[in-house]
């Protein structure tokens, strides 16, 4: 088990988190209000008895297991004033980790059953988190997801909303869902669509379905990150390809497990794609369904592998490198962190 010490360092040190569903991170408190004025019934009154509502066990078996606990989620997340309450907890949670920087994504058509446009969820999500920022102190950007199970035309007004917002909040877009049923080549017309556009793109891909999956969300999609990439270490040309470009890997620990990404923690290739010269990242995917923060994220990687304290800040950098941020941006994110990482008594 991690140090106290090693502990208390990894909740200071300045972190950022590239990789979070924004219906991934809810909080059960918030459930119990939402429900309460949506006028919704639950199944229980109390926090301790949603939990397993919203959270995979160890138990979970596979990435559909572990995606039908969004349905339950998303119920309460109809109106805008619920989309810009999560987004801006979200915030809230980040800065209780000293987490300085964050991309939301969120799925804009799961959130349209009481009539809100893709537009209006947009604009909720990013004011939620624009006052998130005002208050908490952190940095942010969204990042909209089209779903493998929805139809073309839906997944294009995805792009087409999403596109309005470039520039005023919205970083990139994405592609989630079930990668095993819909791979990647189903959905060249939609991201072809986000590349004349000139939206930035990452793809879930690697994670439960092989490498080629990456191959051809960076050749045919134009992602130029990859979403868990847990997969890649299966085909050695596809990974010299990721590591010639230097596409980062938004990389989820937790989630990959519980996921079946790989069969247990001893698969796991994290310092193999270190060793490789990888840009990998480490990011929650959803803290609420994965029972997760970022602190933790960290904690497990300390623990299970012997990162060090230099490895683990390099991760974090790689994140700073990672993010969907312009130069001048990224520039002072770097060095906001780095004087931080200092004041902590870390060499860099
Ligand atoms: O790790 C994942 N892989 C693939 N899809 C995911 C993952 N986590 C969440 N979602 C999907 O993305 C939707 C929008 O946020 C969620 O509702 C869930 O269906
Ligand atoms: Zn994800």
């Amino acid at each position: 088990m991690a140090h106290n010490r090693t502990l208390e360092l990894l909740s200071r040190l300045p972190k950022v988190d590239l990789h979070l569903h924004l219906d991934g991170s809810v909080k059960p408190e918030t459930i119990l209000e939402l429900a309460l004025q949506q006028g919704i019934d639950l199944p229980v009154y109390h926090k301790e008895g949603l939990i397993p509502h919203m959270r995979v066990g160890n138990e979970c078996g596979s990435l559909i297991e572990y995606l039908s606990k969004f349905h339950f989620t998303t119920k309460f997340m109809q109106s805008g004033e619920a989309l810009e309450r999560i987004a801006y907890e979200v915030a809230q949670q980040s800065a209780a980790h000293n987490c300085k920087y964050v991309e939301v994504r969120f799925a804009p058509q799961l959130h349209r059953n009481n009539g809100l446009t893709v537009e209006e969820t947009i604009h909720h999500v990013v004011e939620g988190m624009k006052r998130g920022q005002r208050d908490y102190g952190v940095k942010g950007g969204v990042i909209v997801i089209c779903m493998r199970n929805h139809s073309s035309k839906s997944n294009l007004e995805v792009i087409e909303g999403a596109a309005q917002f470039v520039g005023k909040g919205v970083v990139a877009v994405d592609l989630a869902g079930d990668e095993a049923t819909y791979p990647p080549e189903f959905f060249r017309e939609v991201f072809a669509e986000s590349t004349r556009l000139g939206i930035p793109v990452t793809i879930h891909a690697g994670e439960a379905a092989g490498a080629v999956n990456v191959y051809e969300a960076v050749t045919n999609l134009g992602a130029t990150r990859i979403g868990h990439g847990v997969r890649l270490k299966e085909n050695r040309t596809i990974l010299d390809m990721v590591k010639e470009r230097r596409i980062p890997l938004e990389m989820c620990p937790i989630s990959n497990i519980q996921t079946k990404a790989v069969p247990g923690w001893e698969a796991y290739p994290i310092r193999e794609y270190l060793d490789e010269g990888l840009l990998v990242t480490i990011n929650t995917d959803n803290p609420s369904v994965s029972g997760t923060d970022i602190t933790n994220e960290y904690r497990v990687l300390a623990d299970r592998f012997g990162f060090t304290t230099p490895e683990l800040v390099k991760l974090i950098m790689n994140g700073v490198d990672a993010a969907f941020l312009d130069a001048d941006d990224k520039l002072s994110l770097r060095r906001e962190m780095e004087d931080e990482i200092r004041c902590l008594g870390v060499s860099m």
